[in-house]
């Protein structure tokens, strides 16, 4: 399907879509860069990259498909860097988990390449960065979705689609506006309760000892609060009005769960967790992958 991947950022996501491609036959030489070069180097040795790049633009010299995974802040400036060696016809994408600034800095960056670039986000990852924990099966049977601006040609989505079914992920398309609400919900507002729940815990006194005491509850509950700092902190700032939307919706069912607590409340409290815990056993088969 491509001759040659660019690939901007090669951490987990970056480097799982090159392990992904590759293992799916879609694609001859992948062309890698990193910020870090010591990161360039790490995924050359894995065999996540043919060949590591100077920079971001000479990955993209001869690229056929170019990928971006890197913090969403870094979206627009690594756009511009790159535009003047992006081919005529080379299928853009980013991965990142905010879309609303991603839209705009590509409509901001880009010129008359704008028609190439399809804004993707895979809804999957793992709270443990890097191209170590890269993996060619990380996007099968997830989510992938794709927020096209009005300038996206509809051939570039369409080769989007194709590429990222391909590799097993369940393709959707919504407005950045739509996906950024939903994520906030789902995604942003748990890792920032993990952030802060981590916190609470951990800066108590007696925190550390009582973390020695944790169990699968505890983990379940706060491994993603592990997540790469610099990744989140772009996505909550990013997404921040939707964010703290969803922040306060959570402090009103926290207020008003605390209330019942306080008030010994025990048939409100009773039917508040009944109603959670219905909704959560509702989602399970969608968790079974
Ligand atoms: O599995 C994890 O550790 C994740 O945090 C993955 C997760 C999420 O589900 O919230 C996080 C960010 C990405 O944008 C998509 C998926």
């Amino acid at each position: 399907m491509f001759q040659q991947l660019g690939l901007i950022g090669c951490g987990l996501i970056g480097g799982s879509f090159a392990l992904a491609l590759r293992q799916a036959g879609l694609v001859r030489q992948v062309v890698g860069y990193s910020k870090s070069p010591s990161t360039t180097e790490r995924a050359r040795q894995l065999g996540v990259i043919d060949t590591g790049a100077p920079s971001a633009l000479q990955a993209v010299a001869g690229a056929d498909i170019v990928v971006l995974a890197v913090p969403v802040a870094a979206t627009e400036s690594t756009l511009s860097a790159i535009r003047h060696g992006l081919g005529e016809q080379t299928l853009l994408m980013d991965v990142g988990s905010t879309k609303g600034d991603v839209v705009q800095a590509g409509l901001r960056a880009l010129q008359h390449q704008a028609g190439n670039f399809v804004p993707a986000h895979p809804i999957a990852g793992k709270e443990v960065a890097g191209v170590e924990h890269a993996e060619g099966a990380l996007f099968v049977g997830r989510h992938v979705i794709l927020t096209p601006t009005e300038r996206s040609r509809a051939e570039q989505v369409q080769r989007a689609i194709e590429v990222w079914s391909r590799i097993g992920a369940r393709v959707l398309t919504m407005g950045a506006a739509s996906h950024d609400a939903a994520l906030a919900a789902v995604s942003h507002l748990p890792h920032l309760l993990a952030f802060a729940f981590m916190q609470s815990v951990a800066q108590q006194p007696d925190g550390a000892r009582w973390l020695e005491l944790a169990g699968p509850g505890f983990r379940d509950f706060s491994r993603i609060a592990a997540g790469d700092p610099t990744v989140w902190r772009d996505i909550l700032l990013a997404n921040r009005e939707e964010v703290l939307r969803q922040s306060q919706a959570f402090r009103e069912a926290l207020v008003s769960f605390e209330a019942q607590i306080a008030a010994g409340d025990a048939t409100g409290l009773g039917d508040a967790i009944g109603r959670a815990s219905r909704a959560r056993a509702a989602l399970k088969p969608a968790f079974s992958h």
